[in-house]
């Protein structure tokens, strides 16, 4: 396998070159020279390197700010998308695209799974949209929804959690949002599994399990205690969504049914058993 990555340097990008199976050629350009918004590069670089495999960890992932920024949102999340299914169709590469919970509008009880009718309440929900349809024109791409993603590197709700649990003497978290988190590590293995399986169409990843963001936030504070990368607890407090209002509307409930991407990959961990593996190279890190 020869897998040409988009958006390396992100947490997904990272995750992908740290778990590529044994046997496999990894290309990683950084955004300068694979910006997968310039057609014309991108049709250079998938006829230089001549990959079997394209993934696209690339996106515009600012959920709020793309509320006021819907242009570029759509650009990289849709139109760009629709350009690298062109090319990897044209130069017989398979593309792996990557979705997001956020194409639904949490108004469910029971699991997403991946037929469902998407509704998203949000622009990136909405461009994330037009990104798998644009992928889905090309019969043998493979586009794979998670949620919540994390990593021990990168911008996101454990590293908020933990600055915020450092600085404040009490946090409050939304606690009427549920779903799942996933950590990156555990979601590129997954892609690695499914693109060697030659799926194709819409599949779920996420960690295993549902939990709120307060949960979340809790047991990040409590495995953190654990492993020493917190000095002492600080009280947090559940609050509703309406408590905390921000620029996107989001899903009130997001969990995905993963039992179509299990039967290839096996289960995945529970959330809180990857949230643990996450702080262990955190603190390793450090
Ligand atoms: N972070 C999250 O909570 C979630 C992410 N996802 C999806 O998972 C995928 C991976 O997300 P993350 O790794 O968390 O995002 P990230 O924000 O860490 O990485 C995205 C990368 O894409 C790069 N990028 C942006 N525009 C580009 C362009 N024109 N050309 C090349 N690269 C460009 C960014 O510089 C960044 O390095 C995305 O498709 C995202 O929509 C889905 C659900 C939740």
């Amino acid at each position: 396998m020869i897998a040409l990555i988009a958006g390396a340097a992100g947490q997904l990008g990272r995750a992908l070159q740290a778990t590529a199976p044994a046997g496999a050629t990894v290309i990683a350009p950084d955004e300068a020279r694979f910006d997968i918004l310039d057609a014309a590069a991108v049709d250079a670089i998938i006829a230089e390197t001549r990959p079997t495999h394209l993934f696209n960890a690339a996106a515009y992932t600012a959920v709020d700010k793309a509320e006021t920024d819907a242009d570029t949102a759509h650009r990289v999340n849709a139109t760009a998308v629709a350009t690298l299914a062109t090319a990897a169709r044209a130069h017989g590469a398979k593309l792996v695209h990557i979705s997001t919970d956020f194409v639904f509008d949490g108004t469910a009880s029971t699991p997403y799974p991946p037929d469902a009718t998407p509704n998203p309440l949000g622009l990136y929900g909405a461009t994330k949209r037009a990104g798998e349809t644009a992928a889905l024109a090309n019969p043998d791409a493979l586009i794979v929804r998670t949620a919540w993603v994390y990593a021990a590197k990168g911008n996101n709700f454990v590293h908020t959690m933990l600055r915020l649990m450092r600085e404040r003497p009490e946090l409050r978290v939304v606690a009427d949002q549920v779903g799942t988190p996933t950590h990156a590590t555990g979601l590129a293995r997954a892609l690695w599994a499914l693109a060697a399986a030659n799926a194709r169409g819409i599949f779920h990843w996420t960690d295993a399990g549902v939990c709120s963001w307060y949960d979340f936030a809790v047991a990040i504070q409590e495995e953190a205690l654990a492993l020493g990368l917190l000095a002492t607890a600080i009280p947090i407090l559940p609050i509703r969504t309406t408590d905390y209002p921000t620029p996107a509307r989001r899903p009130a409930y997001s969990v995905l049914d993963k039992t179509d991407t299990w039967a290839l990959t096996g289960p995945a961990l529970p959330w809180r058993a990857e949230l643990r593996l996450c702080l262990q190279d955190i603190r390793d890190a450090a």
